[in-house]
């Protein structure tokens, strides 16, 4: 199996991971701090949860979610978090995409523009879907410090390898990874539907594949004062999210009874999270979790994240909300994004909207 995972990676005149490639930052960008700072002598495994030997965050095993239902359902209700073992992806494809994700960031910038114009993927730097856009020329203030390639899966069929040579290395891992994807989610949600007593209608999806996303991040090391936060607080808008996270940079963070825990990167782990989505179809009985990314001074972070969301035109009923649809949501969040600067999210749709 692992051939299949042998590419030609891009090629790049200063491709050492190493060393900070200042030509993959946008012009307004490179100014800044880049250099690494060399890592602490002794890191104090207090501060550092890469030196701890485990975290709070529950654990769901993959392959025992019918023996164990009333676990899954806690997490869900507790945290709205959890980290998944025994899920089934094979370890070398968990990998190998951290390491097309990494040798595809190290490419200049223009590089990576250029190879996703004109296709279905979208590279962005900042965070879009959360704050208002146009990071690359306003400059570092108040910017998420994070890069990413947005895939949308239902594309990959479409895309045309020789138009697009650049991306045909993480396509190919990407392509098998969403067929694990698909049956983890499926799996999960049928198991969460279950136990809050769902009756799902199959015409009228709540969890529909061919919604799903694949965003690839780079949180570049930064020790710039001006910097803030890789991502800043916020909650999904799926239904899940599931997150293949570095295995060594740590970066984040989940607010669980007013304390923000960093996750510990286990390897060979995924990290689920529910999203806006499935607190609106459990009527807030589980919890659409508020999460952030910090920046590392000394080592980048690569993270790949999948969002599911249901079919774009079917009606979320519920006794909390009034119906919605995502698409409904998705353009409430936009409006707000673009005259608020910041997601309302669910609170939108409460029969009583709170103030
Ligand atoms: O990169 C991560 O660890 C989390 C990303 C995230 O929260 C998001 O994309 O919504
Ligand atoms: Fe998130």
């Amino acid at each position: 199996m692992i051939d299949l995972y042998i590419f030609n990676l891009p090629t790049n005149n200063n491709n050492n991971n190493n060393m900070n490639n200042i030509e993959s930052y946008p012009p307004v960008l490179r100014h800044l701090d880049h250099h690494q700072l060399p890592p602490p002598p002794n890191p104090d495994p207090d501060k550092d949860p890469t030196q701890q030997d485990s975290d709070p965050i529950p654990i769901i095993d993959f392959s025992c979610l019918n023996h164990d239902k009333s676990k899954l359902d806690e997490a869900c209700k507790d945290w709205g978090f959890f980290r998944l073992v025994n899920h089934g992806i094979p370890m070398t494809l968990l990998k190998k995409l951290q390491e097309v994700a990494k040798e595809l960031f190290s490419l200049s910038f223009e590089a990576k523009e250029g190879a996703c114009s004109g296709s279905p993927v979208s590279y962005f730097w900042g965070t879009p879907a959360l704050t208002p856009s146009g990071t690359t020329t306003r400059g570092p203030q108040n910017m998420n410090w994070v890069e990413g390639f947005d895939v949308p899966l239902s594309q990959l069929p479409h895309f045309n390898p020789h138009q697009l040579p650049t991306l045909e290395s993480i396509r190919l891992p990407i392509k098998d990874y969403k067929t694990h994807l698909s049956r983890i989610a499926t799996t999960l949600f049928e198991a969460m539907a279950k136990n809050l007593d769902l009756s799902l209608k199959p015409s009228e999806p709540y969890l529909a594949e061919n919604t799903g996303m694949v965003r690839v991040y780079r949180y570049p090391n930064c020790s710039d004062a001006n910097v803030g936060w890789g991502m800043e607080a916020h909650t999904d808008s799926s239904v899940l999210s599931i997150l293949n996270q570095d295995d060594e940079v740590s970066g984040l963070q989940v607010l669980k009874d007013d304390q923000w825990l960093t996750v510990k990167p286990i390897p060979n782990t995924l990290i689920v999270n529910l999203g806006d989505m499935m607190q609106a179809i459990s009527d807030d009985r589980y919890k659409s979790v508020t999460h952030r990314v910090s920046i590392n001074k000394h080592k980048e972070r690569i993270s790949i994240c999948y969002f599911v969301f249901p079919g774009e035109d079917v009606a979320i009923e519920s006794y909390k909300y009034k119906p919605f649809t995502y698409n409904e949501f998705r353009a409430q969040v936009q409006q707000d994004i673009k005259a608020l600067g910041y997601k309302v999210g669910l609170s939108r749709f409460q029969h009583h909207e709170e103030c």
